[in-house]
């Protein structure tokens, strides 16, 4: 048995793992981490785990931790892991990093759009960025994995297909996306009342979203040209999901037959990234509870663009499910333990 710790436990991506994790077979939780409900039992902040979890929060240093599981999820605000890490811990444990502490490889480029000092630059090379379609066999051996954004995750493989195959000119790519409410957490903020939110749609972020370094670092690595972009977030009356719209500038004229045909030959074999059937729209209910991003593109001839589409939930795919595929692949099992969750609908 895998024994897991997660900091952060109490919060949406927390408690999202801790859902997914009660249903992985190979794993057990030994730790709730929090700081507010230090001695409150778990199911007394999530109701909904009333006799399935009976376990204490608890608070603890990272140190001691690492002495007690196999595998620590920080599913904490941005700054908090890189804060604590250090090579004691590493040797002792493998730690999966849901915040964006490590996702960026340049530490001038995460101070500068995080606004915080970075505290363990020591280990921005070694960690893995975690998009588990595209790094995989880098995650298996790692000690440390940075689980990509949610946006990031569901733009980049959205775009990845046709960043990698020099399909698209990559300086006139623009990525709308919109967000669920769930994704800004489960701490109180004017900006996230109901009144503020409900019958209502607001960009955010324009021009300055932290995961725009994000999608750009990938997509350069895919396509091999420093990618520059606009990336626009909305936030929309629901709980959970992510669609994303991508517009760019084709580099030649392609047919239908010939880009479906690069998307199947990157994700034929993928179980959670599913390529949708010709002039189907990716819709945020069809991937709701589950580890799936669907994906889909339509030409448009007038325009000579190609608009890329993708929805994903931001809870699973976008941060603890992702964080699960990740733990199975650092640990040998198969990616999928866990992660057979059937998307919701209605
Ligand atoms: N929500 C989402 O869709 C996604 C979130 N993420 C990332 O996951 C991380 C958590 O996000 P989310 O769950 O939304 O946030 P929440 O605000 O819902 O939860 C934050 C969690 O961190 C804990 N926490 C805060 N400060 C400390 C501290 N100093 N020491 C120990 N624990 C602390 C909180 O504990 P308590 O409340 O008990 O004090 C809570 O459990 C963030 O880095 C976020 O960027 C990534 C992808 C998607
Ligand atoms: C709706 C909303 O507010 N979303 C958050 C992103 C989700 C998140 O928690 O960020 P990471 O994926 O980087 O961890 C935001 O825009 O900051």
């Amino acid at each position: 048995m895998i024994r897991a710790g997660i900091i952060g436990s109490t919060g949406y991506a927390g408690g999202e793992l801790v859902r997914i994790l009660m249903g992985h077979k190979d794993t057990e939780i030994k730790w709730y981490g929090s700081r507010s409900y230090i001695d409150k039992k778990y199911a007394d902040v999530y109701q909904n785990m009333f006799q399935i979890v009976d376990d204490i929060c608890k608070d603890d240093n990272m140190e001691e931790l690492a002495d007690k599981v196999d595998v620590i999820f920080t599913a904490t605000p941005q700054g908090f892991c890189a804060s604590l890490l250090n090579e004691k811990i590493l040797s002792k444990t493998k730690v999966v990093d849901l915040s964006a502490d490590f996702r960026i490889k340049d530490q001038r480029t995460y101070e500068q759009w995080y606004k915080i000092e970075h505290k363990s630059p020591q280990f921005l090379d070694e960690a893995v960025y975690g998009l588990c379609e595209i790094n995989r066999e880098k995650i298996k051996g790692a000690r440390i994995v940075a689980n990509p954004g949610c946006y990031p995750t569901c733009s980049i493989l959205s775009v990845y297909p046709l960043a990698k195959e020099g399909i698209i000119d990559m300086n006139t790519l623009i990525i709308d996306a919109k967000s669920g409410t769930s994704g800004a957490g489960r701490g109180a903020k004017v900006d996230n009342l109901y009144c503020e939110v409900n019958e209502n749609i607001k960009a955010y972020g324009v021009a300055g979203h932290r995961h725009t370094p994000e999608i750009e670092e990938q997509l350069t690595y895919a396509s091999g040209v420093p990618t520059v972009l606009n990336f626009t977030p909305h936030l929309v009356p629901m709980n959970r999901g992510i669609l994303v719209t991508g517009y760019a500038s084709l580099k030649k004229e392609v047919s239908y037959e010939e880009v479906k045909a690069i998307y199947d030959a990157y994700y034929k074999k993928e179980q959670f990234v599913r390529v949708l059937e010709k002039d189907v729209c990716p819709q945020t209910k069809w991937v709701e509870g589950s580890n799936y991003v669907d994906v889909n593109f339509k030409i448009d001839p007038r325009t000579r663009r190609i608009i890329m589409m993708g929805a994903m939930d931001n809870l699973v795919k976008g941060a603890a499910g992702q964080a699960v595929q990740n733990m199975n692949l650092m640990f040998g099992l198969p990616e999928n333990e866990g992660l057979n969750l059937v998307p919701m609908f209605p």
